[in-house]
């Protein structure tokens, strides 16, 4: 037997020695676990049996209420054990098939023997709770199986670094208890064992890396010290896996004072939220809140507005270019994300401190109770040192007296007196009853008909009132969509807080656009965060201190002021931002094109920038072939993992390119490959080709409102391709026709870089500047066929 032949039947033993145990705890804790919850149903089912009711005198009383107590501290105390014995249970089924996938044999500087530590998912202790038997891959030691290889080693601990020799590092992968593989690694964790993982195919929902978390992204995951941490990670280099481990590492190192529903992921679309949402799960961990930025704008503006989805703007962007308004609708779209704006939009609440505030007249039954300009000038009565949101509820609150002054006359009213006649039976009647329970109260009789004809007149203007008082207390009183409008249709206000010559080009054209849309209740999406953060600015921001982290993911698509919106509404969370600048597909450029503004919303004594530069989704070939499409793209370096190179075809016409991408499909199919996507530019075309080749085969089409990730075959837009993966892509059509303004350079590479094993490029005639710029030996070329026979 040799040595590696020897070492394995060693560890082997350790494996079934660990995982009987493991076994002989499960077996206890499920008996536990069945005693606990037969206590909890029979103490609920007779939980007044054993508590003397008696409430006769004061003393009385009091001993039944400390007997209901006693009873209900056991049962919540039963339960508490229930679920801690439940969670333990459910974390050793997790453990007990694969315990552990690594070794480090580690001896601190001038302490004990050696000692070897095994990496788990979760920890085990020895029967006696002495001994590690398996250490949580997130406990301070484990940051040495990341961080080195064989020699001089260290970590981190609450007390100071600990320092030491690491003499051995070795790495399993133990499926159903029995070891399947083992490697002794160097350096970088076993780039065997990242080998075997990666070239796995993908799954509809993303895997844990702890296995295999590189050095760079520990980094990432352990990093705690900075308010803002800004990951800029090439395609595939691991960001979303990254993110999502780090929120495990957080869990787990305040654990005392952090739980799962304070943190959340801001996603770029709801089927990448249900893409990662196991994750964490996996890790034993419950889920982060997960949303994306739509769905709050949704939420805080969707009953007063129609709002444009990002995805909208983007199908727009894409396909109107030959359009009359397209320039202005960029321009609006770019101006009205930027910093810049962000700073108007200051400067005008700063005015509006002064000036300028707009109401609108509280009125009930077509006649004023307050005129607009009696309560701008009640506004500006108040401490000009107030701050704006403060104004607004003393405003509120005198609005509220007013209307109840008004009350207090109204009901005198003869429209009060025609509706009383008006009244059914069964509502004098409850009214009658209603007031009758009043005045007995109050300890007076009720038995004068005036006094009634009185209450009831009162009761129905107060009624009548009701909506409005409502209105009041919500602020909609102040108006702040014309307030918005002002900017666009008052040249001179504009000109006022954003100076002269700040105007963007075409400027008519933008205002005449936003006025409109406005008028018509609908807001572009480009408005919708400079909206609500103007309309926050005024009325005041509500904000969730409760979120302690917010995980910002894509970040190089979100403007200075949705980040900027961010960090206002979750004021004690720290931030982790996570971008690609060369996937910055959207109109508006990219915050992380110049990290001024994402560095900025912190400061940059408070805010870190880790880099990834290698590439772990595709193969090294497909990494060498787009990496030239971005500028600073040779900075990226793919993971050795090898694979066909891309293959470029050109097609005649469309007919030609559904018959290839057809045999194509059929072809992956047959050879295994369980994820294929055909990758459109927009969701019109992904539309058209799923008409065309839907009844072929089994063929699923995305869309914005697609909730779920599924294997097997799709046709999808490049822009919700965004975060995902597939074992096989094909690019619809990368012709030079589809694919050549600059703005579209970011989208095709995004497209190109969610392959994982084979990606096959089509194009119907002349091909995209962007493939032709390619080193033509990173791909194989099949040119246009002479013969269209082939057909
Ligand atoms: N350390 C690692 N071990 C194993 N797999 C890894 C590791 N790092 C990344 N991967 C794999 O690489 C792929 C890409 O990872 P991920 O989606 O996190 O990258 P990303 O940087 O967010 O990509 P993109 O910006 O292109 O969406 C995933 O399949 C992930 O599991």
């Amino acid at each position: 037997m040799n040595v590696l032949e020897h070492e394995w039947r060693l560890e082997q033993e350790r494996v079934d020695e660990v995982t009987n145990q493991m076994a002989g705890r499960m077996d206890k804790l499920e008996q536990e676990v069945g005693n606990v919850r037969t206590e909890v149903v029979n103490i609920r089912k007779h939980f007044w049996d054993d508590v003397s009711i008696n409430v006769s005198t004061h003393e009385d009383k009091a001993e039944t209420y400390s007997s209901m107590r006693q009873q209900a501290e056991v049962l919540s105390e039963r339960e508490r054990s229930y679920r801690q014995a439940a969670a333990v249970l459910g974390k050793l089924k997790r453990l007990i098939k694969s315990p552990y996938f690594g070794r480090i044999d580690f001896k601190e500087e001038g302490q004990g023997p050696e000692e070897r530590i095994y990496l788990g998912i979760a920890s085990y202790l020895s029967e006696d709770e002495q001994t590690y038997l398996v250490y949580d891959w997130r406990a301070p030691i484990s940051s040495l199986y990341y961080d080195y290889g064989p020699g001089a080693a260290a970590f981190e601990t609450p007390v100071g670094e600990i320092k030491g020799t690491m003499s051995l590092k070795r790495q399993f992968v133990i499926r159903d208890r029995s070891i399947r593989l083992m490697f002794d690694t160097g350096v970088t964790i076993g780039d065997e064992l990242l080998q075997q993982v990666l070239s796995r195919s993908s799954d509809a929902q993303m895997k844990s890396i702890v296995a295999t978390i590189q050095k760079e992204q520990n980094q990432i995951i352990r990093n705690d010290r900075s308010r803002m941490l800004i990951v800029q990670g090439a395609a595939g280099s691991g960001k979303t896996s990254a993110a999502l481990q780090r929120v495990a590492y957080l869990l787990y190192k305040h654990r005392e004072n952090l739980q799962a529903d304070q943190m959340v992921l801001f996603s770029p679309n709801p089927m990448f939220n249900s893409y990662v949402s196991t994750v964490l799960p996996e890790l034993g961990e419950e889920n982060m809140q997960q949303t994306t930025f739509q769905e709050y704008l949704e939420k805080r503006l969707g009953g007063q507005f129609e709002v444009e989805s990002p995805f909208n703007q983007m199908e727009y962007v894409l396909t109107a270019v030959k359009e009359r308004s397209y320039s202005a609708k960029i321009n609006a779209i770019r101006y009205k994300s930027s910093a810049d704006y962000l700073a108007v939009i200051g400067g005008y609440k700063d005015l509006l401190k002064q000036e300028g505030m707009i109401f609108k007249a509280i009125r009930f039954r077509g006649r004023v109770i307050a005129a607009q300009d009696i309560i701008a000038e009640k506004f500006y009565s108040y401490d000009s040192a107030t701050r704006l949101p403060n104004r607004i509820v003393l405003l509120k609150e005198w609005l509220l007296n007013e209307i109840a002054a008004f009350e207090e006359q109204e009901w005198k009213e003869g429209w009060v007196e025609d509706r009383m006649e008006l009244l059914e039976p069964e509502d004098y009647l409850r009214s009658y009853k209603k007031l009758r329970q009043i005045q007995k109260g109050k300890g007076d009789t009720f038995d004068d008909f005036d006094t009634e004809k009185e209450w009831l007149a009162r009761s129905i203007v107060h009624e009548e009132l009701k909506p409005l008082i409502k209105r009041v207390k919500r602020l909609s009183f102040v108006d702040i969509r014309k307030l918005y409008v002002q900017l666009f249709s008052n040249e001179q206000l504009f000109e006022q807080v954003a100076g002269i010559g700040a105007k963007p080009e075409y400027w008519q054209d933008i205002c005449r656009e936003t006025v409109a849309l406005l008028e018509k209740s609908e807001l572009a999406y480009e408005d919708a965060t400079p909206f609500l953060y103007f309309q926050e600015l005024i009325l005041g921001f509500q904000s969730n201190t409760s979120v302690r982290h917010v995980i910002v993911d894509e970040a190089q698509d979100y403007s200075p002021f949705q980040l900027e919106f961010l960090k206002r509404l979750f004021p004690r969370a720290r931030m982790t931002a996570l971008g690609d600048l060369n996937q910055a597909i959207y109109a508006h450029g990219s915050v992380l094109s110049d990290f001024e503004p994402i560095t900025a919303l912190y400061g940059a004594e408070q805010t870190e920038l880790i880099r990834l530069t290698r590439s772990y989704r595709s193969t090294q070939q497909i990494v060498e072939f787009t990496k030239g499409m971005v500028p600073g793209g040779e900075a990226i370096e793919p993971f050795n993992r090898s694979g066909e190179k891309p293959l470029v075809t050109s097609v005649l016409d469309h007919a030609q390119l559904h018959a290839r991408i057809t045999a194509d499909i059929k072809a992956l199919q047959i050879s295994g490959f369980e994820s294929i996507a055909v990758i459109c530019k927009t969701a019109a075309q992904s539309k058209e080709l799923f008409g065309e080749l839907s009844d072929k085969f089994e063929l699923n089409l995305v869309t914005q409102y697609t909730p779920t990730f599924e294997k097997g075959t799709l046709i999808i837009p490049a822009y919700l391709a965004k975060g995902v993966e597939f074992d096989a892509v094909i690019i619809y059509d990368a012709s030079e026709e589809q694919y050549n303004r600059e703005s579209e350079r970011k989208l095709f590479y995004t497209a190109c870089t969610r392959a994982m094993h084979l990606l096959h490029v089509y194009a119907v005639g002349e091909l995209s500047p962007f493939v032709l710029a390619q080193n033509p030996l990173t791909y194989e070329f099949a040119p246009l066929p002479i013969d269209s026979s082939s057909r």
